[in-house]
């Protein structure tokens, strides 16, 4: 607050180029006319307590700090014009008036490693939109879910599930290798935890996909630590015609899906964001999980992944 206020009054009254200069400073004597005065190394200070002034009848200026020894005094420096000198010149003429070299390094923290969970009823297109998500953003990892379902046309087994056996998923619970599972319309459906485990070491962001159910265990489980968006259909009919389109059901599993979703539609306020994936508009919800990502990565305050 202080520092915004700091900025705004000194933006507001300087005219020239620099910004921690009162305008009243007169020209430094030692500058040629393309110079601008400037005070060394004193500005450092600014933010610890010092309060520097001009005073405009000595052509110097002072420090109210009474502890300030003879050798911290500011030293006027000429500062070459950046319309006649070289960049580098230039850059060279502020630090030595600064007394400090200007650090190449990130000025941000680099972002935590995110966990985005993302969910929603059957049929609204979760897999359509990882999928698709999965070629536009190659610095994304994908947690593959492990299922007993079986595979369906044009699926690949470790890529788009591990697709296991009933007694295959038991042993797995056993081992205590989930870091959630589920019975989900008769099949089992879990998230493997080393492989999350280790792309997080790794700070690599990971994208988890499961079913309502399951998002509401990881969400007791990761907390905050994780993002967490719904995907839904535009309508309970968009979600229907996509479910009869998919053609994978039987018709009694359909009416059961269809029960379901209006169950889990209440669960959205569970989330922190929603993905409408409107009917032919895959590639706008893929956008939008994008974006969701990416602000993520840019919040000040990051989620910090553990579990
Ligand atoms: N935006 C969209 N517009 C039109 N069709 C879509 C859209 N998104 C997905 N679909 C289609 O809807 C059907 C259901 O999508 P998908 O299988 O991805 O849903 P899901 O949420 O993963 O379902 P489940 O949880 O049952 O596995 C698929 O045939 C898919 O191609």
């Amino acid at each position: 607050m202080l520092l915004r206020r700091l900025c705004t009054s000194v933006s507001k009254s300087y005219p020239y180029p620099y910004p921690f200069l009162p305008s009243s400073i007169p020209a430094n004597p030692l500058s040629n006319s393309n110079s601008y005065p400037i005070l060394s190394p004193n500005f450092k200070t600014l933010g610890l307590g010092f309060h520097t002034t001009a005073s405009a009848d000595s052509g110097t200026a002072h420090s109210t700090n009474s502890t300030m020894d003879e050798s911290r005094r500011p030293v006027p420096l000429p500062i070459p014009h950046p319309g006649t000198a070289g960049r580098a010149e230039v850059f060279r003429a502020l630090e030595a008036s600064l007394g400090s070299t200007f650090s190449s390094h990130p000025i941000a923290p680099n972002p935590n490693p995110l966990i985005i969970v993302i969910s929603g009823p059957s049929g609204v297109g979760k897999d359509a939109v990882i999928k698709r998500l999965r070629e536009v953003r190659r610095d994304l990892q994908f947690v593959v879910t492990a299922t007993s379902r079986r595979k369906r046309p044009g699926e690949i087994d470790g890529e788009d599930y591990h697709f296991i056996t009933k007694a295959e998923f038991l042993e797995m619970i056993e081992r205590n290798e989930l870091l959630e599972h589920a019975l989900v319309y008769g099949e089992y459906k879990g998230i493997p935890k080393q492989q999350i485990r280790e792309y997080v070491a790794e700070g690599r962001d990971v994208v988890l996909r499961v079913d309502v159910q399951g998002a509401s265990t990881l969400r007791r489980i990761l907390k905050n630590g994780a993002v967490f968006v719904f995907v839904v259909a535009e309508s309970e009919a968009a979600l229907v015609n996509r479910l009869i389109g998919r053609k994978t059901e039987k018709v009694e599993d359909l009416a059961m899906r269809v029960a379901a979703a209006r169950e889990e539609i209440r669960c959205l306020k569970e989330f922190d964001y929603v993905v409408v994936n409107e009917d032919g508009e895959l590639e706008r919800s893929v956008e939008m999980v994008a974006s969701i990502i990416d602000a993520e990565k840019a919040k000040v305050h990051q989620r910090r992944p553990l579990f």
